[in-house]
């Protein structure tokens, strides 16, 4: 069967009556399965440990999702002798039977569609539309990934010469370790992982805390696809118990993270840190954290600018690394632009994902206090605009909460809050609108609405970003259309879906014949 070029999997039509019911049906088949328990798989088999860590439904924390086997040190020893084991003909195989394994997960992902939305609206909070978007990127991730495999089974054309046969060929690393965050379940858990067995090598998947279930229904996925025991191990545990073992592991070649700069630099740090006999120096690849932000110019369309702060600050509670939690403001459109984005906040609704509101709860009531102590810190810092509100009851409900008149070095103007906060500040120019953006130590993604051409070439070249949107909002990167992945302190990778994101995780070996 000839292999189709990529295309991006499509959103599915809520209008439909049908895409609605299927998804109903699905959440209360959900409902069905709480309270499961799920245990570590280690060389395919299920361990099932004593020490279980209860998920909980955000939007209703008294509700558990699922359980959770913690892994121990003693597993992460077990889990690296079954990579390693399996590592033997799994990195053996070419990329194109490897890939294979890809397409037919991605198939399989397409159609557990409505129930994969279901438990991310239950475990992550998230609302029909984010649950979805999050699905289709991971089956680009499965089909991307597949596609730029194969590309690298040919190796590079070298230059040739009389008498000698030259090659270069890529060679998996071995075994590694992949820790990703909660607010892509699945998507980044997909991502990272098959980018890293793709390419021939085995892996330990430690998903996050606070979704690990949704990252169990993956392993269902890739066992259903035939991907052989041991390739992926699903490890999940406390970073503390077992995260510096794990990381500084003699056996573990590489490690893919994404999360927060803290955890990413903390990681990057041990990973390169001398150990006994060791036999690799390890590649650490670590996508981290933003503080991203639009620019508006009066020349702008102010309404899609409000239109995009507003999506891009507050889609999924502002918990998305490209989240745009400030927006830079052109004077002379400053109270009007604040006012069009306080207008469009006012009619968000919040309320459970269940329901489909566009706010849902934020992840859990560590993120609903650090989110709270930065409304406070903003009120010193700015005028509340609109929100503040927040409410803990039933689930973790923060308003979309607006500060404007934020003064450009604050707090809130440059550390990354990860809530459904917008700090809003004046400038008198499109040029220091941006010396104000550029002014974080991150770089992940950023936007300028104008419609003046000049102000746009200074955009394009001064604006400090790895994803940089032109008159659209910051958030919601497609993958093979804008691959994703930031400057600075928000990554050191290259970008997702690519070909040479891929090279993270090969070693070339050339190969020279005399005949
Ligand atoms: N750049 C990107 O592509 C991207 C994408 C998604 C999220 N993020 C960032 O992730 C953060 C939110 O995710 P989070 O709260 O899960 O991040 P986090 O750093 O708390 O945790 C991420 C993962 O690392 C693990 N971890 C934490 N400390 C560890 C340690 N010492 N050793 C080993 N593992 C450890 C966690 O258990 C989790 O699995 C935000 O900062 C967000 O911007 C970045
Ligand atoms: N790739 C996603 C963000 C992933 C991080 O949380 C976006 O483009 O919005």
């Amino acid at each position: 069967m000839p292999i189709t070029p990529f295309k991006n999997d499509m959103p599915t039509d809520w209008g439909k009556s049908e895409n609605r019911e299927a998804l109903n049906k699905n959440l209360e088949y959900v409902r069905t399965e709480f309270g499961k328990e799920y245990p570590l798989i280690i060389g395919g088999k299920e361990v099932s440990k004593e020490n279980k860590l209860a998920s909980y439904n955000p939007a209703s924390h008294h509700e558990v999702i699922g359980y959770v086997s913690q892994a121990g040190k003693e597993d992460i020893e077990e889990a690296i002798t079954a990579a390693k084991k399996a590592h033997e003909g799994w990195g053996a195989i070419t990329f194109l039977e490897r890939a294979r394994y890809l397409f037919k997960a991605a198939k399989i992902m397409e159609r557990r569609k409505p129930e994969l939305v279901a438990w991310q609206i239950y475990e992550a909070g998230k609302n029909w539309a984010e649950a979805d978007g999050e699905i289709n990127e991971a089956i680009d991730f499965l089909e991307m990934y597949a596609r730029k495999a194969i590309e690298l089974e040919q190796g590079e054309n070298l230059v040739t010469i009389p008498g000698i046969e030259n090659h270069l060929e890529y060679k998996p690393l071995g075994v590694g370790a992949v820790i990703s965050p909660w607010n892509f379940p699945l998507a980044i858990v997909t991502g990272m992982t098959v980018s890293a067995i793709v390419t021939g090598n085995t892996v330990l998947l430690k998903p996050a805390s606070l979704t690990p279930i949704v990252a169990a229904k993956f392993m269902e996925i890739m066992h259903e696809a035939g991907v052989p025991d041991g390739v992926i191990n699903y490890i999940p545990g406390s970073s503390r118990e077992i995260g510096d073992d794990l990381v500084t592991h003699r056996d573990i070649n590489f490690i893919s993270f994404t999360g927060s700069m803290e955890a990413g630099l903390h990681i990057d740090e041990l990973a390169h840190k001398r150990i006994p006999n060791q036999r690799w120096v390890k590649r650490v690849v670590a996508e981290m954290g933003g503080k991203n932000g639009i620019v508006v110019d009066e020349s702008a369309d102010l309404d899609a600018a409000a239109d995009g702060i507003v999506t891009s600050a507050f889609g999924y509670q502002g918990q998305k690394c490209s989240a745009g939690s400030r927006a830079i403001i052109h004077e002379s459109v400053y109270n009007e632009m604040v006012d069009k984005i306080v207008e469009r906040t006012k009619k968000l609704h919040v309320g459970p994902g269940t329901e489909n509101n566009p706010i849902g709860p934020v992840i859990d009531d560590k993120a609903f206090k650090n989110i709270n102590e930065y409304i406070e810190i903003g009120k010193e810092e700015g005028k509340l605009a609109f929100g503040g509100n927040s409410d803990n009851t039933e689930g973790y409900y923060i308003t979309p909460t607006i500060f404007k008149d934020v003064a450009p070095g604050s707090r809130i103007m440059k550390e990354e809050i990860f809530g459904p906060v917008l700090a809003i500040c004046k400038a008198s120019s499109v040029e220091e609108g941006i010396d104000v953006y550029n002014d974080t130590q991150f770089g992940l993604t950023g936007a300028l609405y104008t419609n003046n051409r000049e102000q746009i070439s200074y955009a394009r070249r001064k604006m400090e970003c790895g994803n940089l949107f032109l008159n659209g909002k910051c958030t919601g990167a497609l993958v093979g259309i804008q691959p994703f992945g930031g400057y600075y302190m928000s990554g050191t990778g290259e970008k997702t879906g690519t070909l040479e994101y891929l090279l993270h995780f090969v070693q070339a070996k050339t190969i020279a014949e005399n005949f």
